[in-house]
């Protein structure tokens, strides 16, 4: 279980004396997730999610939880950071920062149909515009720079043939950084991580409701593109190959493209994004394999899987844009 840090009833009920949420009814340690200890917190009130913070800093966090206040007010449907008495959003708990936001109904779809896809895509874009006139700027912190620095940590514990393709990976990456096209790419924040166990639907398999997007603590601000290769990625793919399938890709991009046209340099970097979105999740899943940090218990996500992904993406022209 991911909870990297344990959280009592009687250190719940303190931290909930500073809130107008009311009293504290249940409290449960949630089963999944790597990055961060959550809870599922049940007040005399409703339901909402605890979570502390593992690896961001104090620094970093107001990014995340004023951009999903941001995009909660904007009515994209994600999880609302709560204020306390004070007026902040962020607490400590065990010396580690925190927060109380909204739990969103539904359960993850990891078996996704056509109509999960096309949901997924439109409420994307929506997300990408609401998030146009947000005011603060924070980079996707695991992009190119860290790339360039993490590729030679990993690196000698690859065979030699597999290091040598993730260091031709990294320099195509560094170039395609410098094209007039890759500067003419529309951004913004973006979620960074969205994938299938990031997005939660109520309703039934046939008609489903999307109950929103979930675990923004990947997202940055990064080209719009990008995360749409993200979720392609993970989405509209046969899990066991990594080949994409077209009537789920061609359902979300048609989804997304019809609430933000997409444009020329975006359908030109299409094919060097859906390969930078492998890479981004091979080198963490990589770290993560070979260096963990501690946790209670903690299955690290299989690195393979987005070699794979990245071999094949490298190899075939993908499916068009819209
Ligand atoms: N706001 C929320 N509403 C409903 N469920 C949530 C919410 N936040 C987290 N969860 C549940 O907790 C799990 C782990 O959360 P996640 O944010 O993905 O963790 P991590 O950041 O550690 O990867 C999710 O798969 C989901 O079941
Ligand atoms: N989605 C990433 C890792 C982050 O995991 P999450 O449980 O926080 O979404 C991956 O699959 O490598």
């Amino acid at each position: 279980m991911a909870v990297f840090t344990p959280v009592t009833e009687t250190d719940a009920q303190a931290l909930l004396a500073h809130y107008a949420l009311g009293e504290l009814r249940a409290l449960r340690g949630i089963p999944s997730g790597i990055e961060n200890t959550n809870y599922f917190l049940t007040t005399s009130q409703g339901e909402y999610v605890l979570t502390l913070f593992e690896r961001l800093t104090r620094e970093q966090l107001p990014f995340y939880i004023d951009l999903m206040t941001h995009l909660a007010e904007h009515g994209i449907p994600v999880p609302h950071p709560q204020a306390a008495h004070d007026g902040r959003r962020l607490a400590e708990l065990h010396g580690k920062p925190c927060t109380i936001a909204t739990r969103l109904p539904g359960k993850c779809e990891m078996a996704p149909e056509p109509v999960h896809c096309e949901q997924v895509g439109r409420t994307l874009a929506r997300l990408h515009l609401a998030g146009q006139d947000f005011p603060l700027r924070q980079p996707n912190l695991l992009g190119l720079p860290w790339w360039q620095q993490t590729a030679p940590v990993v690196s000698p514990y690859l065979a030699s043939d597999t290091a040598a393709m993730l260091a031709d990976e990294v320099a195509f990456q560094t170039v395609f950084a410098r094209t007039d096209t890759y500067r003419a790419l529309p951004q913004g924040p973006a979620h960074c991580d969205l994938f299938r166990d990031n997005v939660l639907f109520a309703g039934t398999r046939q008609a489903p409701e999307l109950g929103g997007f979930i675990d923004f603590y990947f997202a940055g601000c990064d080209h719009w593109l990008f995360d749409l290769a993200v979720c392609v990625n993970d989405w509209c793919i046969d899990h066991a190959q990594g080949v994409i399938r077209p009537e789920l890709a061609g359902a979300l991009l048609a989804a997304y493209a019809q609430v933000r046209p997409l444009n020329d340099a975006e359908r030109e970097a299409w094919s060097a994004m859906l390969r930078a979105a492998a890479l981004r999740f091979w080198l963490s899943r990589l770290r993560d394999f070979h260096l963990p940090r501690p946790a209670q218990t903690l299955t690290p996500h299989d690195p393979t899987h987005f070699e794979r992904i990245l071999r094949l993406r490298r190899g075939h022209a993908p499916i068009a844009l819209p």
